[in-house]
């Protein structure tokens, strides 16, 4: 059987180095490019690419994706920056190139999409929800995507479950005290030398909390999920927002 042609984007970083060494090392995929900031974006299409690990910046993944769909090469995203604009304008560019797949996985480890679907699980029983990521301290971008998603999903659970808006009397903050607000939710993003990638959901009610943690201690832990979007996006066409997905957890 052929191998699957794999290439990835941002290949000198963090993460996309790891997942250079992990494509490679998959029996079923073949490493055709392997490219960095400044490298050409026609190398994927000459190198005869069929799926994109896009592993860069949220400045630079726009673009990118923007060939990619455009040349019907399918894309594994974990870059972060999503907002409901640009999922727009991917999907208008998913329109015109309908056999192309694009997965967007706001964390590729299958403990950070366990937690996420535990949070989502747990939230409308409790009447306080908060979540902390904590990262390390060259992350560009706060809070993290995979701790806007799980605010998001715990929002739309107590939102579905009819749940009263979280008890909290502060009236007087300093800046930032109570942490970003997504859709209710708050979010505190920590950035601490020693640390990879790592969140808590904490969940409140009358006489009990309960903690929902994951750690991820290398970017080894991201590379199952990647290797398995790469696997499963080439028979997903269309936008695919989240590693569950393909799980089964969605
Ligand atoms: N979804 C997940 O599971 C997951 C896990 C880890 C990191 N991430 C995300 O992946 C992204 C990268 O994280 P990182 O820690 O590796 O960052 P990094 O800064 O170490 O790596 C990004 C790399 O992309 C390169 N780059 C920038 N623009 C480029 C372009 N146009 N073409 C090719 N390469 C380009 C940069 O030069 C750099 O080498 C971030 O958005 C991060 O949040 C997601
Ligand atoms: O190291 C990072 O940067 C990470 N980014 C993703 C996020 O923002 O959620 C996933 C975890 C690691």
């Amino acid at each position: 059987m052929s191998k699957l042609r794999v290439a990835v984007l941002g290949a000198k970083g963090r993460i996309g180095s790891e997942a250079v060494r992990a494509v490679e090392a998959a029996q079923d995929m073949e490493l055709v490019a392997a490219l960095g900031r400044g490298d050409r974006l026609e190398a994927l299409t000459e190198a005869g690419a069929q799926v994109v690990v896009e592993l860069t910046t949220p400045d630079s993944v726009m673009e990118n994706l923007d060939f990619c769909v455009g040349h019907g090469i399918h894309a594994v995203v974990g870059t972060t920056g999503w907002t409901e604009d640009r999922l727009a304008q991917l999907n208008g560019w998913l329109a015109a190139s309908p056999e192309t797949g694009v997965l967007i996985a706001p964390n590729f480890s299958i403990g950070a999409v366990l937690t996420m679907k535990f949070a989502q699980i747990a939230a409308p029983y409790f009447e306080s929800v908060e979540v902390v990521e904590l990262h390390h301290p060259n992350k560009v971008d706060a809070p993290s995507g995979t701790a806007t998603r799980t605010a998001q999903l715990i929002a739309e659970a107590r939102s579905k479950a009819g749940c009263a808006p979280q008890p909290d009397a502060t009236t007087t903050a300093l800046d930032g005290a109570r942490g970003a607000n997504v859709d209710g939710v708050p979010v505190h993003a920590v950035r601490l030398r020693g640390l990879l990638a790592h969140q808590e959901v904490l969940l409140g009610g009358e006489g009990e909390t309960l903690t929902v943690r994951h750690d991820s201690l290398h970017h080894s832990s991201f590379m199952p999920g990647i290797l398995l979007g790469a696997r499963r996006v080439t028979t997903t066409p269309g936008l695919t927002f989240g590693l569950e997905h393909f799980l089964d957890l969605g």
